[in-house]
């Protein structure tokens, strides 16, 4: 079953999200790059780059939240490209429209929003030429299916590219990257109101999976090749499997 994609209406941000002259900036975009020191823009780009999506691809972001990594891809693929932005939270997407209207570029013509449900993807088989999820995976009941659906509607020989927070196996990384959440993260998030939204970070990371067992899980789902790369020195990690 296709869904032909239905672009949500713009609309002014307010509340969680503050405005400049040419964008609406989500509170949490804002605070990634002062916790990250604007590193995630490099993880997120080089989870795009791995993607191998190119110019003229149909392209899908998945958990796309308010769109970082859509309008990524959008550049990459162009207009003669199409790239789908999929979350289940209506309010999500609300913002990445809202930033699509507002930090208008031609190409970001190409990027439809649709909300969705990653474990029950409303497109047919083989459907993309390259598939993105940027810290969504951890956040997933049901990991396993997850990996099928992404695997079903790739097409062979195309890459999944899966950015999230790394569960270190290393005793000093993990312990730093606690650290880190406890006395920098949370109290920092707290001074942007944020506080329940990176609460739940360190409790996540330890129930995620580590690199070793994502790439178990994408093999188990059918893919004929994963690996998972460290970056930031250990603190993230991205898998990219290939159909
Ligand atoms: C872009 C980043 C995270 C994405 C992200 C993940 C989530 O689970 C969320 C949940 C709810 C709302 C938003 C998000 C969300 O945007 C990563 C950038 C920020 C990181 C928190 C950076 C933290 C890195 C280290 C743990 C801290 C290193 C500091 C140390 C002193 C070197
Ligand atoms: C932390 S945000 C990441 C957003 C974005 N990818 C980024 O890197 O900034 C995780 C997103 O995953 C979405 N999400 C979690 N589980 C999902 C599911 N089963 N199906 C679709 N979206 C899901 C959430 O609504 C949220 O917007």
């Amino acid at each position: 079953m296709s869904v032909p994609p239905t672009p949500l209406s713009s609309f002014r941000c307010i509340g969680k999200y503050c405005t400049d002259d040419s964008a609406a900036v989500p509170r949490s975009l804002q605070l990634n790059d002062v916790l990250s020191l604007g590193q995630h823009r490099t993880w997120k780009r080089i989870c795009v780059s791995w993607s191998m999506a190119k110019r003229g691809d149909r392209v899908l972001d998945l958990c796309c939240g308010s769109g970082d990594l859509a309008f990524l891809l959008s550049q990459k693929v162009g207009l003669d490209g199409e790239v789908m932005g999929v979350d289940f939270s209506g309010q999500q997407l609300q913002t990445a429209a809202s930033r699509q209207d507002q930090r208008w570029k031609a190409c970001y013509k190409n990027i439809k929003w649709i909300e969705g449900d990653a474990l029950d993807l409303p497109f047919t088989d083989r459907y993309f030429d390259a598939v993105t999820v940027g810290y969504g995976l951890r956040n997933v009941v049901d990991r396993p299916k997850a990996m099928r659906e992404i695997l079903r509607v790739l097409k062979p020989g195309s890459r999944a590219s899966v950015l999230d927070f790394n569960k270190s196996s290393s005793f000093f990384t993990a312990s730093l990257q606690s650290w880190a959440i406890d006395n920098v993260v949370v109290p920092l998030a707290s001074s942007y109101g944020l506080t329940e939204e990176y609460k739940y970070l360190k409790s996540s990371i330890s129930q995620y999976l580590t690199g070793e067992e994502l790439e178990k899980l994408a093999k188990e789902a059918g893919f004929s090749s994963a690996k998972h790369y460290e970056l930031g020195g250990g603190l993230m990690g991205n898998l990219v499997a290939t159909r």
